[in-house]
């Protein structure tokens, strides 16, 4: 059933004037309207931020226990409409059922973490010169965090960002994705059940061109937390710097997985199926580059098109469902124009690279597991960020050489390794220029207690979630006491 949203903007829930919306379609059944929400203007926006603004003030005064009682709530309200928020971000975007319960869970589990992080210290007594003085540090808010997230982990990357933001006593306006606007908006309704303070929490939907860029060029938005494409994370960059306020940008990544002939080979097939194809390989740390060392090629690349033939492609609702189709229609048409382009340029199509012919999977946007062989580094499907189920297997001879052929691309966000010898463990650990580098385990699935964020051209090199985050989220005075 089709849901209209509306912004939720100092604690009411408002209609734009604009009376334009944004509707929502299921990927999986074009026609589907799955819901909508407000076509806003730059207003509602200036309207969401002053409102974030003198809430803000009352809100940073409250004990950090009780703003972690707030998140606390929206945990255990979000548990109850667990169901509800995984179904629809599966027919909004397209993610199987299960991850789409699966990252909820993260969600909630997202939300405890920060909750308890309102009884923890913030600061650290230091021993002045002067022994009659009390000297410490103190972490204190930034102020009005603008959060601007994308359409691929559309509950997880809202929260891995709100959560920290408002326990260390910021106020937040979120514009989410459009792919995603109706999963958002179920969880900013859990926030709302949880009575936070009127301004505290504002939803603000609409286009990234309008109310993306009206959130970074705000001069009373203090910081910007965006995850998305290099494209739009660099412009939001360029503007918050200019403006003087403080960014956060996450960004895409070209995820290699090696595979040495000492690993075990079943173990790395199945890595690079689940760590390259999961969520259709919409994952920023999902393998797309397969860099496989010789003497073991030809038995990985058996083994591993052997499992991806297996695959189940479908709707994400459907239990037997692997693999649900891409989130969009533009998404869709990326995916098909890099398939063509790695033909083009030589590589060889092992599997799939078409819609699959089932009948049933007729009304939607679906890509068929994609192999592509014979992969040269010069390559754009060895370049370029696909956001799709396609992986690129190239031969090297040696792990040094795998290494920096890892290396050989502008991003740096996730890399694995699987090897049983522990010199290239840690000529890996070392040598890899990634902010995310697993060994034996595949390059997705980061644990939300620890820092996560990439390097080179992947980021802004500022790190999200367990204690990292408050290094965004809060700035630090240093007090000085003279009795
Ligand atoms: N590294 C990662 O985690 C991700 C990488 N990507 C990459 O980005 C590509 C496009 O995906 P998409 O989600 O559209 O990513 P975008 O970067 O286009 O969008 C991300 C967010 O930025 C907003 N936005 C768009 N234009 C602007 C702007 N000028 N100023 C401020 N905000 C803006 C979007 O709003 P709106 O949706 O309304 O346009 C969305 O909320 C993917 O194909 C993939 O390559 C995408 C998602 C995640
Ligand atoms: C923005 C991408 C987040 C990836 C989360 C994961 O790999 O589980």
């Amino acid at each position: 059933m089709s849901q209209q949203f509306n912004n939720f903007i100092n604690g009411k829930w408002k209609a734009s004037s604009s009376k334009e919306v944004i509707e929502s379609y299921n990927p999986a059944k074009k026609s589907e309207v799955i819901g909508s929400v407000q076509k806003s203007t730059r207003e509602e926006l200036n309207e969401a931020v002053e409102g974030a603004k003198a809430a803000q003030k009352k809100w940073k005064k409250l004990a950090g226990a009780e703003r972690g009682n707030y998140l606390f709530k929206v945990a255990n309200i979000m548990e109850e409409n667990l169901e509800d928020i995984a179904k629809t971000m599966t027919k909004e975007m397209g993610k199987s059922l299960p991850e789409a319960k699966g990252e909820t869970n993260r969600g909630i589990a997202i939300l405890r973490y920060y909750a308890g992080e309102g009884m923890r210290s913030d600061g650290d007594v230091i021993p002045a010169t002067d022994p009659s003085a009390l000297m410490y540090s103190k972490r204190v808010p930034i102020g009005v965090v603008g959060v601007i997230t994308p359409w691929n982990f559309p509950v997880a990357i809202p929260i891995w960002k709100m959560a920290p933001a408002l326990i260390y006593g910021n106020a937040v306006v979120l514009k989410p994705a459009s792919e995603g606007s109706v999963t958002a908006a179920k969880v900013i309704e859990c926030f709302d059940k949880a009575n936070f303070p009127d301004g505290v929490i504002n939803f603000v939907t609409g286009s990234g061109s309008v109310i993306g860029q009206g959130l970074a060029e705000h001069p009373d938005v203090n910081a910007i937390t965006f995850t998305g494409s290099n494209a739009v994370g660099k412009n939001i960059g360029v503007i918050a710097a200019q403006k003087g306020g403080k960014y956060q940008l996450e960004m895409g990544g070209k995820n290699p997985i090696i595979v040495a002939d000492d690993c075990d080979v079943d173990a790395a097939v199945a890595a690079t199926l689940s760590g390259g194809l999961k969520s259709t390989g919409q994952k920023c740390t999902c393998s797309s580059r397969v860099i496989v060392q010789a003497g073991i090629y030809e038995t990985f690349k058996e083994k591993l098109l052997e499992k991806a033939k297996q695959i189940t492609v479908g709707d994400g609702m459907d239990a037997d469902t692997w693999m649900g189709p891409c989130a969009s229609e533009s998404q869709f048409n990326t995916v098909k124009h890099y398939i063509e382009k790695g033909k083009e340029e030589g590589a060889t199509l092992l599997l799939g690279g078409k819609e699959p012919t089932d009948e049933k999977l007729k009304d939607g946007y679906y890509i068929e597991p994609t192999i592509f062989d014979d992969v040269k580094t010069s390559m754009t499907i060895a370049q370029e960020e696909i956001f799709g189920p396609v992986l690129a297997l190239m031969k090297v001879d040696t792990v040094e050489e795998a290494i920096h052929l890892a290396n050989d691309v502008e991003f740096g966000l996730s890399a694995s390794i699987y090897t049983s010898n522990i010199e290239h463990m840690l000529t890996f650990i070392d040598d890899m220029e990634a902010g995310l580098v697993r060994i034996n385990a595949e390059t997705a699935g980061v644990e939300l207690q620890a820092p996560f964020g990439g390097m080179k051209a992947s980021s802004s090199y500022s790190r999200e979630q367990g204690q990292a985050a408050k290094e965004f989220f809060t700035t630090m005075k240093t007090v000085f006491i003279k009795g």
